[in-house]
């Protein structure tokens, strides 16, 4: 038996699959007892194995099912009842099959064929992601019973995770990831979403009325961001104030150990006690020192919590706001901006010392009331100093700050129109655009300034002077036996303790009065913000359009630009909008998708006003290709799917496809992967038109307004275009085209003419181009030249 060799059990795998053999190697198979021990100990070998392989087995079923994106934990394959495809232990795989038998829970971890959805089977390989585990059931495996099927696509998948790890209130902020808790309201009030089967990730594909509701984020509540970040100001500022007292009791350390020194060390002459008052003095000072940088410390985070806190609600309130504006709301980032360097400024810490001067100002009284009251007196002094800064300073301020709000403008159009600013030698003209406010901003800060340097130095020489009469009425008293030297020259440190905060708030004064008229306009952005009133989450619309009695006056002038606007197109419907430049139509265009509000007149989509539809659904729901295409810096890809970050690569496929530019990004060399910077290159105006056609129409809008779509496209962008509005009518997609060109008029079933602002003629594409003919006009509301008429 000694001799007999081991039996050896070997695993090996072949083709990815781990494959399960055994092979019992005896060197002596006559003698039956050793053979029988000897299949004994391999039964056990295989049986230790087969425990291990379950175990593995069950770890490769718990990957696979991460994978496939989570299903209910009752899903797992084996842990249900009603999954057909339970782990099969092993030993029942191999008594089954033989020793080459393959688990069945190891075939169903073996990498299978995709099931990759019809229209995802033409992406390009590079538009998906690489190397990342997709799901990985058989095409043709049904899914078992009970069991949630896979995401198919990454926008899903990623909307499941999301759900899971949603954190209950913390509210994202849409398109925003910063970290702004707002009260946790339920995403399906008002309604039923219809399980959120339309994934409310993928911009909206899949829908189109029939009572499906609209799945979103969350509710945006700008009060609650601003309450959160005042919140988190006034807790940190309880703390620095704990701080802070403990650093100014400490500053006391010095005029005490002065005090110490002449009035008890020079008498008693004792070094012991010099010694000793050292060391305290010196621990005092360290501990003042780390008690200082501690608060420092906590109001610089203070000042970064503020911005992570405020920063996306206001830049979103901004976004929002600056429609009815020339952007200037955007500058609201500069106040959050000038709010922090507050946050951090020595004024501040001037302002949290204050509180504690009046036990300074107790203490000298303590020492003696004559010097309290020379430290009173002056404390008065520099108060109506104060007021009187204030008030010699804070018009000009204002003024230069308005000027310097004009300034920053003029910099942002610079930026923005920086090619055209080249192309026509504009940068002196701009330059002196911007320097002209830029100069009034500056003339009126010095005037400021220089009050306010005056003011300062009016208050440092009151301090100062203050402490020389302390020291010049305290030696007096010393003189008359009322006082000791150590006594003065502590009461005189003190004093100038007590008056260093009220010098500090006058030279910090202009940084007092931006902070406040910064912090006043970031409260008054979020809270009158739109963005904060939630609205009715409303099914997904068809695509009815009702313009009623529009009427549009601009702001600031007399001019009637449309007036009296109105017609109705139903779920499908093609317009062509068409007249004669400055008839209206890109103003008509604009207020059809709310980018610009009617001075009056209603644009309803499904019956409901543009202005009460919830403005994420709403844009989910609409395409808009602007007269002035601009793309985002980013990739074709990126900007196809409206910059989100969980579009999927069949939805951005399927927008290409409508609007029939897949075959011209496909010819890019980097494909949808092509970076397009912020003045669109490497694209050309016919390209960047095209990819924001896709834009228009990626997420399978319900409603599309095209301005002027063909304006820099060639033929074959042309051609591209009509077959882009048939596949739009194929998808019952309502399409406002307008256009000042006849070709495309082929393509729809409506035309609308606009004169002046006012529709002239309004009907079926046939009637309206003979109603015009008619009249001898052509399609832009003017009459035929002698030459069209013949
Ligand atoms: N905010 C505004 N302030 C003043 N005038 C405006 C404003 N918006 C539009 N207008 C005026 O309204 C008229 C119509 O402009 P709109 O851009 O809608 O015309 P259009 O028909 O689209 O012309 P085009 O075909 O040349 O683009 C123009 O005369 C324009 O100057």
């Amino acid at each position: 038996m000694a001799d007999t060799p081991a039996p050896s059990l070997r695993l090996s795998a072949s083709d990815g699959e781990k494959i399960f053999s055994a092979e019992a190697v005896t060197d002596q198979p006559q003698r039956k007892i050793d053979a029988e021990a000897a299949g004994q100990q391999l039964l056990r070998e295989i049986d230790n194995r087969e425990d291990v392989l379950n175990s593995t087995v069950k770890k490769i079923d718990g990957v696979l099912y991460e994978l496939r994106g989570g299903a209910a934990a009752s899903d797992r394959p084996g842990t249900n009842p009603a999954n057909p495809t339970p782990s099969a232990p092993i030993g029942e795989a191999a008594t089954a099959s033989g020793a080459a038998a393959r688990p069945e829970s190891a075939r169903q971890a073996r990498p299978a064929p995709k099931a990759v959805p019809p229209v995802e089977a033409e992406v390009r390989p590079e538009l998906r992601d690489q190397g990342k585990p997709r799901p990985t059931r058989e095409a043709d495996e049904p899914a078992p019973r009970g069991e949630k099927p896979a995401p198919e696509t990454k926008a899903e998948a990623k909307s499941e995770v999301k759900d899971k790890t949603s954190v209950p209130g913390m509210v994202v902020i849409d398109g925003d990831r910063g970290p702004i808790k707002t009260e946790n309201r339920s995403p399906d009030k008002g309604g039923s979403d219809g399980g959120g089967s339309d994934g409310g990730g993928n911009g909206g594909g899949g829908k189109g009325g029939g009572g499906v509701f609209h799945k979103r984020l969350g509710p945006v509540d700008f009060s609650a961001s601003l309450k959160a970040g005042l919140k988190a100001i006034r807790q940190n500022l309880m703390i620095v104030m704990v701080f802070t007292i403990a650093t100014n009791v400490l500053v006391l350390a010095i005029p005490v150990y002065l005090f110490q020194i002449s009035d008890r060390v020079l008498t008693s002459r004792s070094v012991d006690t010099l010694v000793m008052l050292t060391v305290l003095i010196v621990g005092a000072v360290i501990l003042q020192a780390v008690f200082d940088g501690i608060r420092r410390m906590i109001l610089m985070r203070t000042a970064v919590e503020v911005a992570a806190q405020l920063g996306a609600p206001i830049l979103s309130a901004a976004a929002r706001a600056s429609l009815h504006s020339n952007g200037r709301e955007y500058q609201t980032l500069g106040d959050l901006q000038q709010l922090r360097s507050f946050l951090v400024s020595g004024t501040l810490l001037s302002f949290l010392d204050a509180p504690i001067a009046p036990f300074f100002v107790a203490a000298v009284f303590l020492i003696h009331p004559h010097l309290g009251s020379i430290v009173i007196g002056s404390s008065l002094l520099l108060l109506i100093v104060t007021v009187l800064n204030q008030k010699a300073t804070a018009a000009s301020f204002g003024e230069a700050n308005s000027f310097q709000t004009r300034a920053n403008l003029h910099l942002d159009s610079m930026s923005r129109n920086s090619q055209i600013i080249n192309a026509l030698a504009m940068i002196p003209e701009t330059v002196r655009l911007w320097g002209k406010d830029m100069a009034g901003s500056l003339k009126s800060q010095v005037l400021a300034q220089d009050r306010n340097i005056a003011f300062a130095s009016l208050s440092k020489a009151v301090r100062l002077l203050t402490q020389v009469s302390m020291l010049g009425w305290g030696a007096n008293l010393a003189l008359q036996g009322e006082l000791t030297g150590g006594m003065v020259i502590a009461a005189s440190i003190i004093a100038g303790r007590a008056l260093g905060p009220i010098e500090g708030a006058i030279e910090g004064w202009n940084q007092v009065i931006q902070s406040r008229a910064a912090y006043g306009r970031i409260t008054s952005l979020l809270q009158n913000s739109p963005l904060n009133f939630e609205r009715l989450k409303l099914p997904q619309p068809e695509g009815r359009l009702d313009v009623e009695r529009l009427l549009f006056v601009p702001q600031g002038t007399k001019r009637v630009v449309l007036n009296g606007v109105s017609f109705s197109l139903n779920p499908g419907d093609s317009l062509a909008v068409i007249g004669s430049s400055g008839a209206g139509k890109t103003t008509l265009g604009k207020m059809l998708v709310g980018s610009i509000l009617p001075t009056s007149g209603n644009v309803r989509l499904d019956l409901m006003d543009l202005r009460n539809w919830d403005q994420r659904q709403f844009g989910e729901n609409i395409g808009y290709l602007p007269q002035d295409v601009q793309l985002f810096p980013g990739t074709i890809k990126a900007n196809i799917a409206r910059m989100q970050e969980e579009a999927s690569d069949a939805d951005i496929y399927a927008a290409a496809k409508l609007a029939d530019v897949h075959d011209m990004i496909a010819l890019l060399p980097h494909g949808y992967e092509t970076f397009v910077t912020a003045d669109g290159s490497p694209l050309s105006g016919g390209q960047k038109q095209r990819v924001a056609l896709a834009r228009a129409f990626f997420g399978n809008p319900r409603m599309v307004v095209l301005d002027e779509p063909n304006s820099n496209l060639d033929s074959a962008g042309e051609v591209a275009l009509t077959r882009a509005l048939q596949h739009a009518r194929e998808q019952k997609i309502t399409v406002i085209t307008i256009t000042q060109r006849p070709a495309l008029l082929s393509s729809v079933d409506k035309v609308l003419l606009l004169v002046n602002g006012t529709v002239a003629l309004f009907g079926m594409r046939q009637d309206v181009l003979n109603a015009l003919s008619a009249r001898g006009m052509n399609i832009e509301g003017n009459p035929l030249a002698q030459n069209q008429l013949m």
